[in-house]
């Protein structure tokens, strides 16, 4: 901006240039960042992300400087526009159906201001007193919205100070934004809502001349009351009211009626928000409060709902129907909480209170089955999986078996988890429900979101920013979880976490969303992410989820470090996830999982590098790096030539081509673990069954069951000449976590198929034996488990009634 443009602004803002301490900002010492485009391979999306960091440490380096004043009431329109914008878009794809979904691309992993000093702690200032590339430490910046919001990856709008000077502003990761229409964000940002921002930083422009004022974290926003102590002497030099805008809701009365509406449009946040401003107006009023821990159970919002039910109990000379509502919504918060005693005796209270009345009875019911879940270890497996396969969220408890948490000096956040006691092949280790999760289907529709990870330098799933907008949300609502969160591994540049885990509960504090009372650390959570993520594989659904890879924060299953050949496996019922050993494990041995189950090294190491693992030390990986650099490299590319849909129109001679060439990249002394060999080895026995001729159905026999040696299973070849022949054809003692059981299972049910056609029933039933063991071990549930999970495989095979029969 010329200066006398900035003359001409300065003065419409009733600023001289002596009251102004404005300068024009120094040139900007390095070029604009890279430029990211849709659709770049990984690698190149790695080249970029490093390019990306340089730039950004160069950024850094530049010292901070005076913001550019910009016309606000250019702002103003700027943003008017883009609201406009929006809304036609929001029109249109109403219209016709969703066409044209945008596409917005975000960076997680870059340093990034949380606070975590209290607002009282800290002392006001103004865009003038404000550099851009510095976070004003303890300082906060009172600011009132005068424009309408919209929403890409941020919501963003337009504040002034109280000097009347405006900068674009933007909101990271506010709960009940990720997905929100723009009625909502006029619900919960109405231009003229007053805001105290926590140690705020202007963010230099990346394009252009604005500079923006960022917030990373929702718990840097305060919404500050008309009747606050904050606005005492403060005048806003623009005028009393935001010019254009209807003035906010000035009594409890309006607020609450504003809360009641949302409340029956089951927007259960905003009801909250609107009770909250209702009870800085009246304090003490008890119908609030219980509305408020309605909205905030129906939010999952457990602790704000425990807290203010617990407030309505405590009162002095409370109604009897106040009381009861009160005891009802504590009991349901102790239960979301996973207080299942706490929240029997609750139930039981209401009970005893209301002799016959047995509205509380399913409630009493599945606190019983869950306080045996978590003690017992015992679930109705099938059951809960067929549950799944109608809602993924379940209702279980949590379980921890014969496992704790120990240092691990070697491991990076020195913790892993051991056994406390001899545990047997198959053996439940623990069950647990996710800290949050997300599937394609909470996947918002309306928009595209590539969230590229400077720490990892790869694209996250589409799930994974979602899944950092939840964990978000349930900390803001749930505050004393804070610790479950923040005691996970956050990488080399945070402290390392405490040795043990989980942490010690903490008190149910008050969730109030006009001042929130926990401080979450943006980054710090990114990092989290990045180092603790699961992709959770379900057993009740698609193997391969085509629309989007499901992603989920499991706190403790975080403890466990991985293994390629690990002795303990994992899969998920719904959201469950169930980890049982793979071996059986001597007390007080290490407990690894695989963090994935890849047949090539070379995509091993791309999945492992998204864990933060650079090498793994397990024995697969070893053998592996002894074949050496040119037979990985054959072999990955051998196995896109196994993946290809080609592959099933291929003649029986490519296929026996391609296996001995996958077969030559293992080298001659390694041992008979060679997992690409088993998928292909298992291709050259389906072409083989198609023939249909007895001889080449017994060569594949040969060829599956070979294939299940390459994944690592011992076999008994003579079982069926035993004497009582039963015996199974594998060895027992443990499951090969080199791959899924699913894939070795397909290959038992093909062989028991197989023989079952070639008429000798006593194999085939043998066969499914070791099929039904192997089930077992790995997934619990028995027969009726193994009926319902190999359901579609059995019927296209023909022997769904033969299983059901001799099993
Ligand atoms: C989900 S955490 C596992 C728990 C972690 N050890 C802790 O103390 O919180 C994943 C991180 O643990 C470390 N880790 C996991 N498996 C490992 C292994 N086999 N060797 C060394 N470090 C490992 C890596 O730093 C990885 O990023």
């Amino acid at each position: 901006m010329d200066p006398d443009q900035l003359a001409a602004l300065a003065s419409g803002l009733r600023l001289d240039s002596q009251s102004s301490p404005r300068t024009q900002p120094s040139p900007r010492a390095h070029g604009p960042p890279p430029r990211y485009h849709h659709g770049m391979s990984a690698e190149e999306v790695t080249r970029y992300l490093k390019e990306y960091a340089e730039w950004f440490e160069e950024d850094r380096k530049i010292p901070p400087e005076p913001a550019t004043i910009v016309d606000r009431n250019q702002l103003i329109a700027d943003q008017r526009q883009r609201r406009a914008q929006l809304e036609r878009m929001a029109h249109e794809s109403a219209r016709v159906g969703g066409a044209g979904i945008p596409f917005y691309m975000t960076m997680v992993g870059f340093p990034k201001h949380s606070s975590s000093t209290a607002l009282q702690n800290l002392r006001p200032i103004t865009f003038s007193g404000m550099l851009v590339r510095r976070v004003h430490l303890g300082h906060y910046l009172l600011c009132r919205l005068v424009a309408p919001c919209t929403r890409m990856v941020a919501v963003q709008t337009v504040v002034e100070d109280t000097e009347g000077i405006a900068h674009d502003l933007s909101i990271y990761n506010f709960p009940s934004t990720s997905n929100c229409s723009l009625e909502h964000l006029d619900a919960l940002f109405p231009p003229g809502t007053i805001l105290a921002i926590r140690e705020p930083t202007l963010k230099a422009p990346t394009q252009g001349s604005r500079p923006l004022l960022r917030v990373d974290s929702p718990t840097d926003i305060i919404f500050v009351a008309r009747n606050s102590p904050l606005l005492q002497n403060v005048s806003w030099r623009t005028g009393v009211a935001v010019a254009g805008f209807r003035s906010l809701p000035a009594t409890a009365d309006a607020w609450q009626q504003r809360g009641n509406d949302h409340f029956k449009a089951s927007q259960w946040f905003l009801a909250a928000f609107a009770y909250s401003h209702a009870l800085v107006l009246d304090h003490n009023a008890i119908p609030l409060r219980l509305n408020r821990a309605e909205a905030y159970l129906r939010q999952r919002y457990y602790t704000g709902a425990l807290y203010d039910a617990q407030q309505v109990l405590a009162e002095v000379g409370v109604s009897d129907t106040f009381a009861d509502k009160a005891l009802l919504r504590v009991a349901k918060a102790r239960y979301g909480r996973q207080e299942y005693n706490l929240a029997q005796e609750a139930f039981v209270r209401y009970k005893n209170k209301h002799v016959g009345d047995s509205s509380v009875d399913s409630w009493l019911d599945r606190c019983r089955a869950r306080l045996r879940e978590s003690s017992t270890g015992i679930y109705d497996w099938p059951s809960l999986f067929r549950t799944a396969q109608r809602k993924i969220r379940l209702d279980a408890a949590d379980f921890v078996g014969p496992v704790k948490v120990r240092r691990m000096k070697h491991r990076g956040g020195g913790r892993g988890v051991v056994t406390t006691k001899d545990v047997k092949t198959g053996e439940l280790l623990i069950v647990t429900k996710p800290f949050a999760s997300v599937y394609a289907p909470d996947l918002p529709t309306d928009q595209l979101i590539v969230t590229l990870d400077l720490i990892s330098k790869t694209t996250r799933e589409r799930t994974d920013s979602l899944l950092l907008s939840l964990i978000v949300d349930k900390l803001y609502g749930n505050p004393d979880l804070r610790n479950e969160v923040y005691h996970l591994y956050s990488g080399p540049d945070y402290p390392a976490p405490p040795e043990t885990y989980p942490p010690s509960p903490s008190d149910p504090a008050a969730v109030d969303p006009l001042d929130p009372k926990v401080n979450i650390n943006i980054a710090q959570l990114e990092a989290i992410c990045t180092y603790n993520n699961f992709c959770p594989f379900r057993l009740d659904g698609p193997r391969v989820d085509q629309e989007a890879k499901p992603a989920g924060l499991y706190t403790f299953a975080s403890m466990f470090n991985h293994s390629c050949a690990a002795n303990a496996t994992w899969y998920c019922i719904g959201d469950l996830m169930i980890i049982r050993a793979a071996e059986s494990i001597p007390a007080g041995t290490e407990v690894t999982i695989p963090y994935c189950v890849e047949e090539s090294y070379i995509d091993r190491q791309t999945i492992l590098r998204k864990h933060m693992l650079d090498k793994c030390d397990c024995r697969l990986c070893e053998e592996d790096r002894q074949d050496g650099d040119e037979r990985l490299r054959r072999r990955h590319q051998l196995k896109s030539r196994l993946d290809a849909d080609a592959i099933m129109s291929a003649s029986l001679a490519e296929v026996r081509a391609l296996e001995k060439d996958i077969r030559a990249t293992y080298g001659p002394t390694r041992g008979p673990v060679r997992p690409l060999s088993a998928l292909a080895l298992h291709v050259v026995a389906e072409k083989l069954r198609m023939s249909g001729n007895a001889r080449d159905m017994r060569d594949s026999l040969q060829c599956d069951m070979q294939a299940l040696e390459c994944y690592g299973f011992v076999l008994i070849r003579d079982s069926a000449r035993s004497p009582s022949g039963s015996k199974l054809p594998i060895a027992k003692d443990r499951i090969p976590t080199v791959t899924s059981f699913m894939e070795p299972a397909d290959i038992m049910l093909r062989i028991a198929c197989t023989y079952y056609m070639l008429r000798e029933e006593t194999n085939a039933t043998n066969w499914l034996k070791a099929t039904l063991w192997l089930t077992d071990v790995s997934v619990g549930g028995g027969k009726e488990l193994f009926m319902l999970i190999h359901e579609e495989t059995l019927v296209r095979m023909g022997i769904q009634s033969f299983a059901a029969r001799v099993l």
